[in-house]
């Protein structure tokens, strides 16, 4: 394998907090991966390591064999961070062309245009720019140095569908090329879509690394949907095999880690469900259950011991 970067043993604390704890992740050039968790598991902390834009308390960053600093100064190596600052007075063509100084063998203007999609707005300054567009004129910058790796942290939060699926398209043609790509997401959709591999975080830690499909298939589980008349999420989710569950009226969703056992102990604590299906996880169980095994982290008191679906899925 020829490496494009590789994370060891990283840890970083915020006081007593370790945002990351012990994280281990090596990835090969061409390789397209997907950083999922809940708020809070660590990715940006992840992210900003192996940007170099913080200090590991103890571990390795090595990208391309070098420094992160090395990488970046090279252009071998870009990124797109949340809210990455812009100067508001600056418009995106001046920012590209400052960026585009700074390389040695950078993309083509036309191309950055046409692959970040701001042709449209870049004579206008980034002050008077949307959320969305402003989005763009990161990713622009990002293509700047034409770099082999591109490390995004959420690049689609403030996107629209089209603008989203857009932005997909256009680093499908990136990395066909053999570059490679680490993203930081929330929308597992896209994970699923997009990734070879998914690395999944929570309380510092990952919890599983792996292609799509094992990752699914390490939970051995399946989802039970069942109507189950007076039922509540708690009682639901103690029941045996059950890894989580979700209650809308009558209507029951449990992640089970063993079906079996979960369908006999429903039908003894509850003998009117009915309407019983069972179905093979896919990997927003998959992420549901690997998250949610894990005791709830110290800090959590303003935050629910479970991610709560819509939350994680935003
Ligand atoms: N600069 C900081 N100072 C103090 N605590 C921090 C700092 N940055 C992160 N943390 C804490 O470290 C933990 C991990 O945060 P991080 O932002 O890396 O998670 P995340 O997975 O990116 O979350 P999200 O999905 O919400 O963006 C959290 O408990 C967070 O509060």
């Amino acid at each position: 394998m020829t490496e494009a970067f590789r994370l060891r043993g990283l840890v970083k604390r915020f006081g007593a907090v370790p945002a990351v704890d012990g994280v281990s992740v090596d990835v090969a050039r061409g390789e397209v991966v997907a950083l999922l968790g809940p708020n809070g598991a660590g990715k940006s902390s992840t992210i900003d390591l192996l940007l170099g834009l913080s200090t590991p308390d103890q571990g390795e960053v090595r990208v391309f064999g070098g420094t992160p600093r090395a990488a970046l100064d090279s252009g071998r190596m870009a990124a797109m961070v949340q809210n990455g600052f812009l100067l508001r007075d600056l418009t995106p063509a001046e920012l590209v062309r400052l960026h585009r100084s700074m390389f040695r063998t950078p993309l083509p203007v036309g191309e950055i245009y046409a692959r970040a999609g701001i042709g449209e707005f870049a004579g206008r300054r980034c002050g008077r720019l949307s959320g969305g567009q402003l989005q763009r004129v990161r990713h622009a910058i990002a293509l700047a140095g034409d770099p082999e790796l591109l490390v995004l942290d959420e690049p689609t939060a403030a996107l629209d569908v089209d603008a989203r699926r857009t932005f997909w398209a256009s680093m499908r043609e990136f990395t066909a090329g053999g570059r490679t790509v680490l993203f930081a997401t929330h929308y597992l959709a896209e994970a699923e879509d997009y990734a070879d591999r998914v690395v999944l975080m929570r309380q510092g830690h990952v919890v599983a690394d792996g292609p799509v499909a094992q990752v699914r298939a390490n939970v051995t589980g399946r989802v039970l949907r069942a109507l189950v008349p007076g039922a509540v999420e708690k009682d639901l989710a103690a029941l045996d095999g059950v890894a989580s569950a979700r209650c809308q009226g009558e209507r029951a969703e449990l992640a089970c880690t063993d079906s079996d056992l979960t369908i006999r102990a429903l039908l003894r604590a509850f003998p009117r469900a009915s309407a019983i299906e069972i179905t093979a996880a896919g990997l927003e169980e998959a992420f549901l259950a690997l998250t949610a095994q894990q005791p709830a982290p110290p800090e959590s008191s303003e935050q629910p011991e479970h991610p709560q679906p819509r939350e994680v899925l935003r």
